[in-house]
């Protein structure tokens, strides 16, 4: 198959009926068809044999089809069908060169390509030159009647008719002018038009609803080139702006698109090939569904592989990218627009239909990066409205003031950045981002607000603790018949403070007046807890705090001085008091009573255990106090018994011992003999008494003795040394006496002896180390009784004691000083 046999014209069906596409191709692209849009027109030339159908395109339209050569005879030159561009006549218009009908060649009988290439010219040409001799006009035999029997009936396989214009050419023109040519002609198209055969629904469709019928008649070519150029020109003159109204073509329908053309050539020879009716208009559709499916493809797919496109698409993928939308918008502008201008003379609904879907893909490839882009615009304003709300927070302002003016703002930072992502070509929602932001707003303002919240209530709890806890320790541990009228007080006093100053600092929540009432009884139930906690610890240790009521009330008078056991006080009594008291105490620990609710708890204690009233039930027989509910109760009656048992025997060594004091202060001031021991003596010793009054010596003497005597009983703070028991008074004086008069005895005994030897350096240091000690020992007489073992060691087997005697010391100079003077 020949693509080209000459310059500018290409076959484009074989004489086999093979379409050569690439041929087509190549000519569309080279003559630039594609651009033109519907702004084109298609003349073809049907005719007989040899007819001169060549040789008049030929000089029609400047073209080189190729021609017969006259000297070799009549012949068939042109096979299938050749196309070529009219260079120089606008609009674009394509020569079609058609193979000539009953050609010797193909045999009388073959005429299907005949009909097959007839039909094929009707469905893309929009004008048709019929090519017929002049004598053949009014002949029976005519050689243009099978011609125009042909083109009539298939033009009837065309579903709809496309008003082409046939253009009878007449060749060799006789002398007969047109004006009587051709109204025989048009009688002769009109009859045959007539005996054609018709489909029902055109049985009576005049010609001229499917063709406007033209006349135009030649010179011979051969006989009369000039005159046959001459009117060739004029002719000519007539294919200009052809599709414009009132042009040769200017009333044609269904125009395929340029681009569209050949797609739609191809097809339309394959239906014919096949044997099938041509429905154009669905024919159309087709086309221009294809055709724009492969215009929105090839958009697709450069959009898809665009630098500017991937290059965004990149940014977005690690960060907010400024004028996104602004960017985006462009790029599908871009390829959406190319899309318009090539699909634009495509079925419009079509076109539509495929420019939507190229939006809907070209959109689904974009998307995922306008999500990116409104995440990173979620995540950045999210934290900026962290950072802001915590800058507020410090700078003392408000919570609820705060959350609302950062909201504000960071919403408002948050459509700006939507609007700048938001692209032309759709209308995308970011209201579920939106959303999903005030969400995680709300959820951030709601940690910080409760954490707030907690680090206030936290604070006022801490307040409160220190507010109440010592005072009521305090308070348990001087328990009397006011502590819990007082801790009542105290803790509605310090609870209530509390609660006004809690209110008026969480005003600034702007909370709602349920919430804020639950975190005011959180507060007061808090306190309330507070006092019950601790009334729990204080009643755990009732034990201790009763016997020290008891040793206070015990061991001190009324005026709360330290009780001395001389012998005068009722200890019964005393004892009485301080079990009371204690037994008081316990009355107290045993339920709480924030409540104000009076209750007998004391009374049956005093009655029961005190006065030992015996009542049937026994009232302490129980786990339960009479008007306390259990959650009230710190210690339950059988608990109290069992604690005033114990605290009675732990008691109990305390009041002996008092006793035993008592009587030791008696016997210690009960020095005096007996009386009959006294008359006995008064009355025996009478002259000696005598003796000693008169003389003045005896009676000086006895007056030494007696000071000496006092001075020592006051020194030695004897009756204070008995205040602790006779044992402990005989132990003290001892160890302060007897160490003198042992070494007294045994100095007398060395002196006796003469053995006395002279003092070595280290008795002096023991000596000096002993003065101290004893020095030390009197400051802190608590350890007497080890100082006294210690000192009395000491001093037996050290002579340096006796320097704490200034009359022994001078006695022991004397004697050194008496040595020396002997050797
Ligand atoms: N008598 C006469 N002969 C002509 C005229 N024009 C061309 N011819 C001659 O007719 C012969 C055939 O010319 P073509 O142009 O090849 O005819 P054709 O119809 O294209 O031939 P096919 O393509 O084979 O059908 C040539 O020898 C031409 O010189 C004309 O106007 N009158």
């Amino acid at each position: 198959m020949a693509d080209t046999d000459h310059c500018c014209s290409t076959q484009l069906i074989d004489g086999d009926g093979e379409f050569n596409v690439v041929g087509l191709d190549n000519f569309m692209r080279t003559t630039k068809f594609s651009n033109c849009g519907l702004s084109y027109a298609v003349v073809a030339i049907m005719g007989p044999q040899s007819s001169g159908k060549s040789t008049l395109l030929n000089h029609l339209f400047q073209t080189n089809f190729r021609e017969m050569d006259a000297y070799r005879g009549r012949s068939q030159t042109t096979k299938g069908i050749w196309i070529a561009h009219c260079v120089g006549i606008e609009p674009f218009t394509i020569a079609m060169d058609l193979e000539g009908t009953d050609g010797r060649e193909r045999g009388e009988d073959d005429t299907t390509f005949e009909k097959q290439s007839a039909l094929f010219a009707l469905a893309i040409a929009d004008i048709v030159l019929i090519n017929m001799w002049c004598h053949d006009i009014g002949r029976e035999q005519a050689a243009n009647k099978p011609l125009l029997k042909t083109v009539f009936q298939v033009m009837m396989r065309l579903f709809s008719p496309r008003k082409t214009t046939l253009l009878f050419v007449i060749r060799d023109k006789t002398k007969t002018p047109l004006e009587y040519l051709e109204p025989i002609l048009r009688e002769d198209i009109q009859k045959i038009w007539n005996v054609v055969s018709k489909p029902a629904a055109h049985k009576d469709t005049p010609l001229s609803e499917f063709f406007n019928v033209e006349v135009t008649a030649l010179s011979s070519y051969e006989e009369k080139e000039e005159l046959f150029k001459e009117q060739v020109a004029q002719l000519r003159q007539r294919f200009f702006n052809s599709i414009s109204p009132g042009g040769l073509a200017g009333d044609r329908r269904g125009v395929v698109p340029a681009s569209g053309f050949s797609f739609s050539a191809q097809q339309i020879w394959r239906v014919i090939k096949e044997n099938k009716d041509l429905d154009l208009p669905a024919h159309k559709v087709m086309v221009a569904t294809v055709r724009c499916e492969e215009i929105a493809n090839e958009k697709f797919c450069r959009l898809s592989s665009d630098e500017d496109w991937l290059a965004l698409e990149e940014a977005v993928q690690s960060g907010s990218v400024s004028g996104f939308g602004r960017r985006l918008s462009s790029i599908l502008e871009t390829y959406f627009s190319e899309y318009d201008s090539e699909a634009t003379y495509f079925d419009e609904d079509v076109r539509n239909a495929k420019r939507k879907h190229l939006e809907s893909k070209a959109l689904d490839l974009v998307l995922p990066a306008y999500l990116n882009q409104l995440g990173h615009l979620r995540f950045k304003v999210l934290e900026n409205f962290k950072s802001r709300l915590e800058q507020m927070l410090k700078e003392g302002e408000g919570f609820a003031a705060s959350a609302h003016a950062c909201t504000e703002s960071c919403m408002h930072e948050f459509d700006l950045g939507c609007a700048d992502a938001a692209i032309k070509q759709a209308n995308w929602d970011a209201s579920k981002v939106r959303e999903k932001l005030r969400r995680d707003i709300d959820a951030h303002l709601l940690s910080v607000r409760d954490a707030k919240l907690s680090e206030l209530v936290a604070r006022y709890e801490e307040k409160l603790r220190q507010l109440l806890c010592e005072p009521v320790e305090s308070l348990f541990d001087a328990a009397g018949r006011d502590t819990w009228a007082s801790i009542r007080k105290l803790l509605r006093r310090e609870t209530e403070t509390a609660a006004l100053e809690f209110s008026t600092a969480i005003s600034s929540f702007e909370l709602d007046q349920p919430t804020i009432e639950s975190m005011l009884q959180g507060l007061r139930d808090y306190a309330r807890n507070l006092v019950v906690k601790k009334a729990r610890e204080e009643a755990g240790k009732v034990l201790i705090l009763m016997k020290d009521r008891f040793s206070t009330v015990f061991s001190h008078d009324n005026e709360l001085m330290p009780r001395v056991w001389t012998g005068k006080e009722d200890i019964k009594t005393i004892t009485k008091d301080a079990r009371t008291a204690s037994l008081r105490l316990l009355a107290v620990m045993a339920a709480i009573r924030l409540d104000e609710k009076p209750d007998k708890i004391e009374n049956i204690l005093l009655s029961s255990l005190m006065e030992g009233t015996v009542t049937s039930p026994d009232p302490l027989a129980s786990s339960t106090w009479e008007e306390v509910p259990p959650e009230n109760t710190l210690i339950t009656p059988v608990q109290c018994k069992s604690l005033w048992r114990q605290f009675k025997s732990e008691t109990e060594y305390t009041v002996t011992q008092a006793i035993s004091a008592q009587e030791a202060y008696k016997r210690s001031n009960n020095w005096l003999p007996p009386p009959w021991a006294i008359v006995a003596m008064v009355v025996l010793g009478f002259n000696e008494f005598m003796l000693l009054l008169r003389n003045p010596l005896y009676l000086m003497f006895l007056f030494v003795a007696f000071l000496l005597s006092k001075a020592m009983w006051v020194q030695m703070d004897v009756p204070g040394q008995f205040q602790h028991g006779t044992l402990a008074g005989l132990i003290s004086i001892s160890s302060r006496f007897l160490p003198t008069v042992m070494n007294l005895l045994k100095r007398l005994a060395e002196e006796a002896q003469g053995h006395r030897t002279p003092e070595s350096p280290r008795q002096q240091e023991s000596s000096v180390a002993f003065q101290s000690f004893r020095n030390q020992s009197q400051l802190n007489p608590t350890s007497s009784i080890a100082q006294s073992s210690v000192s009395s060691n000491v001093s037996v087997s050290d002579s340096s004691v006796e320097y704490s005697s200034p009359n022994l010391m001078q006695r022991r100079s004397t004697k050194v000083q008496e040595a020396e003077l002997s050797q």
